[in-house]
């Protein structure tokens, strides 16, 4: 059946505030969505998948809708639910526009200049080409460029992963476990959780592969005293107080109330009562301070360019910049100094990111040990076997789409003399 016309001018509408990159789009679709209630949830997918094919496209689509009739937001927006729903669902299209599309379809994109195909901006694409060789960087922007699966995490204290696969299985949601992660599950389509007696009763949270396994190498253990010091909506902080098996205490900190605010509910549907929720003003706050040398674990989730999640988030790439960069490399040093105060000797702090680019990662880490010499890097192969993850690693944790089939995530694990 043929969506409405509607479809494609909604998609233009909503294209032209995603597309101002003033605030995120995932919050621009939904508030797009609150003010029009009476599209359907086939509309809504359509017009979603249609936006987000033009922001994780928008080179290419440019390049293509140069050619073409009608208003410019107009072609991206056919361009994007081409590629997506299809041409034939859509309705109300004109002649010369469905034979445009025609055209269009007949192209071989992989004959299309290199820079152009990774659909990334320049500045990105130069920086993956110098470090690793054309033909890894495209892989790695192909990879970062399609959608993501739908991971779970179970949650121990309420299921077993094979009991969640075989009641997801009646409901009918197909999945299978993650490779890696030993409570991952997942999901190849979209389905809508949120009715599920699983998710209802807290069994299940939606939790990226790559980011259960950040948790994981945390290794918190029962009865420790740890801190999530970034912990955002609580997606690592939920897989933490689960391992510690809701005891001990965890805090979860973070400088925003709005994304801590975020956590309360999945708290409570997680039966965790081992976890303090504490808004900060900054990272010297002094909440954080009376708590120096006193925990066992503490995990840095630093602000970052987001650039691992292109799958989920296309619209960073366009949103980050150098200067942006360089802020964040900032704020990185200083949140992971002072997280490092509160590590009591013995204890680990792990520095982790959802970015791809060394600047954040490994060169945060070798700045934090020269000036650090109380802190010695455990090499993460170590800390995999430890955890029995069997993934090959060196010294840190680098996950990438096109190799792991997870998010962009980085980590090392520091630990504090005894
Ligand atoms: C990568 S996100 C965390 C995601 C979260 N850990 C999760 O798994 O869902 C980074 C978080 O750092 C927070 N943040 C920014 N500056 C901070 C600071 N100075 N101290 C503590 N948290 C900060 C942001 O509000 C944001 O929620």
């Amino acid at each position: 059946m043929r969506l409405h016309p509607a479809v494609v001018a909604h998609t233009e509408e909503v294209l032209r505030e995603v597309l101002r990159f003033t605030a995120p789009a995932d919050g621009t679709l939904s508030r797009y969505f609150r003010d029009h209630p009476k599209l359907g949830s086939r509309e809504r997918n359509a017009i979603a998948e249609g936006a987000y094919a033009v922001l994780r496209n928008k080179p290419v689509y440019a390049s293509f809708s140069e050619s073409g009739a009608g208003p410019a937001m107009r072609r991206l927006a056919l361009l994007g639910l081409a590629d997506t729903v299809g041409v034939d669902a859509l309705g109300g299209l004109a002649v010369e526009e469905a034979e445009w599309l025609k055209r269009i379809a007949q192209i071989d994109r992989n004959a299309l200049p290199a820079a152009l195909r990774s659909n990334l901006p320049q500045w990105l694409y130069d920086k993956l080409v110098a470090r690793d060789g054309e033909a890894a960087a495209l892989e790695l922007a192909d990879a970062l460029n399609r959608p993501a699966p739908l991971d779970l995490r179970v949650n121990a204290l309420k299921a077993k992963r094979d009991d969640v696969i075989a009641e997801l299985a009646t409901a009918p949601i197909a999945c299978e476990p993650t490779p890696y992660a030993p409570l991952g599950i997942r999901i190849r389509k979209k389905p809508a959780l949120q009715n599920l007696p699983l998710f209802k009763e807290g069994a299940i949270e939606v939790q990226d592969e790559g980011s259960q396994l950040l948790a994981q190498i945390v290794a918190a253990r029962r009865g420790e005293m740890v801190a999530d010091f970034c912990a955002g909506a609580g997606g690592k902080t939920l897989a933490l107080g689960a391992a510690m098996r809701n005891t001990g205490r965890l805090y979860a900190f973070d400088v925003s109330e709005k994304r801590l605010s975020k956590l309360k509910p999945r708290l409570a549907r997680s039966g965790l009562s081992n976890v303090h929720p504490v808004v900060i003003a900054h990272e010297n706050d002094a909440k954080v301070k009376r708590l120096a040398a006193k925990l066992d674990r503490v995990l840095v989730d630093a602000p970052c360019s987001g650039l691992g999640t292109l799958r989920r988030n296309p619209d960073m790439k366009w949103r980050q910049t150098l200067e942006s960069l360089a802020e964040l490399n900032a704020k990185q040093t200083a949140i992971l100094t002072s997280a490092a105060r509160l590590v009591k000797p013995g204890g680990r702090l792990v520095y982790a990111t959802c970015s791809l680019l060394d600047e954040e990662n490994e060169a945060i880490v070798t700045q934090f040990i020269a000036a650090h010499d109380d802190f010695v890097l455990v090499p993460m192969r170590d800390v995999l076997n430890e955890q029995k993850i069997a993934l090959e690693m060196q010294d840190y944790l680098k996950l990438s789409p096109h190799l792991h089939q997870t998010d962009g995530f980085f980590a090392a694990v520091l630990e504090r003399r005894k």
